[in-house]
């Protein structure tokens, strides 16, 4: 068991509102990791802070750097992302899947990989290598294009896909930068019953497939339940709760908290 990814004391505050309240977390590289809590409970500002979009107003954040990636780690191989910029975080190899479509929709499912890919890279400017065929790029491209099982609609353009099929392009752009961890928003939110099965097997193979740990926030308690090794649950910023499914659903506090009179 490694850890790849950990909050120590993380707190943001907004004014007089306290979103995230000293969250102390430790994310492990061989179970994938749901964090849950009733609307509000701070898990969009976690998420975001996670990712270099909000500034934490104290607390730190250390990640596994993906493989490749060019920095010296501490002793426990972490390396401190705190404050830093989203797309140094995104370098490093922590990926964020959007629940908000992040895809160029008038370009290929495989365009859109390639871009990505070369972003991973730092070579955006590189229009020739997207323009031609790097093999070695379009070996990683075909590769995700698998795994994420978009074979199909590798050459169709964004815009003519299903939204299930959009979510994978996500999860897909994601990978295209062989992170360490992503984080998946919502990854089932709109989703009828089987595209929701679908896209919850797909998570699973690919956290047995690839190196890369998942993280997800989640509404639907029937995807948690069925995809999550650990559980993390959020109520008005606080970390109240964590262990497996069996354990979280167990307790008290998250059966007060989360589930309120459903749990009755
Ligand atoms: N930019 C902001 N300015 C002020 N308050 C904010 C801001 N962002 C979030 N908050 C507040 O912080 C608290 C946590 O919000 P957050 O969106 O992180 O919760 P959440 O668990 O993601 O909720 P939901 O499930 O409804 O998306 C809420 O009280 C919210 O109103």
């Amino acid at each position: 068991m490694t850890t790849v990814l950990e909050t120590k004391e993380l707190r943001r505050e907004f004014g007089l509102l306290v979103a995230n309240d000293d969250v102390t977390v430790s994310i492990d590289d061989d179970e994938i990791t749901s964090i849950i809590g009733p609307n509000g409970a701070g898990k969009t500002t976690f998420y975001t802070m996670l990712a270099g979009q909000l500034k934490p107003t104290s607390g730190s954040i250390r990640l596994r750097p993906r493989e490749g990636a060019d920095i010296e780690t501490d002793e426990d191989g972490l390396v401190e992302i705190t404050g830093k910029e989203p797309y140094i975080i995104n370098r490093l190899g922590l990926a964020r899947a959007y629940q908000i479509n992040n895809v160029f929709d008038g370009l290929t499912v495989r365009d859109n990989i390639r871009i990505a890919r070369i972003s991973r890279d730092g070579r955006t400017n590189d229009l020739r290598a997207i323009a031609t065929a790097d093999p070695e790029l379009n070996e990683g491209v075909d590769r995700i294009i698998e795994l994420t099982r978009l074979e199909e609609f590798a050459d169709k353009k964004c815009d003519n896909l299903s939204h299930g099929d959009k979510r994978k392009v996500e999860i897909a752009l994601a990978l295209a930068t062989d992170p360490s961890v992503v984080l998946l928003d919502e990854p089932t939110a709109g989703m009828n019953a089987t595209e929701t099965r679908k896209m919850v097997d797909l998570v699973r193979e690919l956290d047995k497939e690839t190196d890369t740990t998942f993280v997800l926030t989640e509404h639907d308690m029937e995807v948690v339940l069925g995809i999550s090794d650990r559980i993390l649950v959020l109520d008005g910023g606080s970390l109240i709760a964590e262990g497996t499914p069996e354990e979280v659903m167990a307790n008290e506090r998250v059966r007060e908290a989360y589930l309120g009179s459903e749990a009755q």
